[in-house]
């Protein structure tokens, strides 16, 4: 049998971050290497796994290069400017990394992709199964309704979530875009308001819900004459983000550079 894959979760004591410790703690092939969150977190100094009533023997750090001495994975799910420090850290010492934090800009993105050429990487707004069959789905349903429907892209999630559209939503909108024919920061319509106009049907457009405990809702509408389609999706808890993250991290350790997504990982491309 191969040794356990080393992990480090990035965000231990967020939302995803406990939802990864107790999938590894689950998982015979992987085992909890470093727990990372900010310098700052009153949860430093923490069993990781306290929050979740199973103590791993790993304490939360803030000390990046002690963390992931010796580990073979990253998992990052905090914010842009902790997954560039993260990632800084990775390349020092090696480590592959599971990117799942959103709201990257452009140049942010591009520095990741240049990051990944010297250290394999997976970057994924959604890590779900689900979400990412939707968005093959999506790209089948752009292809078949390319004129005469209006696409618009709607997405509900938590009160706390800080980022808008979410990060599935802007993929699932380059999928529609790329079907299309179309540049997605072409034809967005992030948002509206007052005397619009009328509806430009080149256009995709964005509507964001935040609310309550809303795990994460995506569905794209394709709203034609006489009728209408509706692709969704719904996750009802975080336990399909942290299975794919775990699936990524097993996928990394058969590669050693490039960047990739979850198409990769679960094979749909
Ligand atoms: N790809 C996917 O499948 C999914 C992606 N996400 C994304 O993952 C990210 C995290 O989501 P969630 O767990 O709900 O968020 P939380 O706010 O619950 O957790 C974020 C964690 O990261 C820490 N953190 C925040 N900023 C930094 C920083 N600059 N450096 C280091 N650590 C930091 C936080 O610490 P503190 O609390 O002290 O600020 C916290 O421990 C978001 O971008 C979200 O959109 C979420 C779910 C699924
Ligand atoms: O912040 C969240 O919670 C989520 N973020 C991701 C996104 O921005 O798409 C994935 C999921 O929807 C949950």
């Amino acid at each position: 049998m191969n040794a356990p894959l080393r992990l480090v979760v990035a965000g231990a004591s967020g939302r995803m971050g406990r939802m990864l410790v107790e999938a590894i703690a689950a998982a015979d092939d992987l085992v909890l290497a470093g727990a990372l969150d900010r310098a700052d977190s009153p949860a430093l100094g923490e069993d990781a796994g306290a929050a979740i009533g199973r103590p791993q023997g790993v304490a939360i750090t803030a000390d990046l290069d002690a963390a992931l001495a010796g580990a073979d994975v990253l998992i990052d799910f905090t914010r842009p400017e902790g997954t560039r420090a993260h990632l800084a850290a990775c390349a020092r010492h090696g480590v592959k990394a599971v990117i799942g934090t959103t709201g990257f800009s452009a140049a942010q993105k591009a520095e990741i992709a240049a990051h990944a050429e010297r250290c394999a990487t997976v970057l994924a707004p959604n890590m779900s199964v689900g979400v990412n069959v939707v968005l093959k789905l999506l790209d089948v349903a752009a292809r078949a309704l390319d004129t005469g429907y209006d696409i618009e892209v709607i997405e509900a999630h938590h009160r706390h979530k800080v980022d808008a559209p979410s990060g599935t939503a802007l993929q699932m909108g380059e999928v529609l875009a790329a079907a299309l024919g179309r540049r997605l920061a072409d034809c967005a319509v992030y948002a509206r308001e007052g005397h619009t106009g009328e509806r430009d049907p080149s256009t995709i457009g964005f509507s964001t819900i935040r609310g309550g405990d809303i795990v994460g809702d995506h569905t794209v509408l394709f709203a034609g004459t006489g009728e209408r389609i509706e692709i969704s999706h719904r996750s009802g808890s975080r336990a399909g983000y942290a299975q794919g993250s775990l699936r990524a991290a097993r996928f990394l350790a058969t590669v050693s550079s490039g960047l990739y997504g979850m198409d990769d990982v679960l094979n749909l491309r």
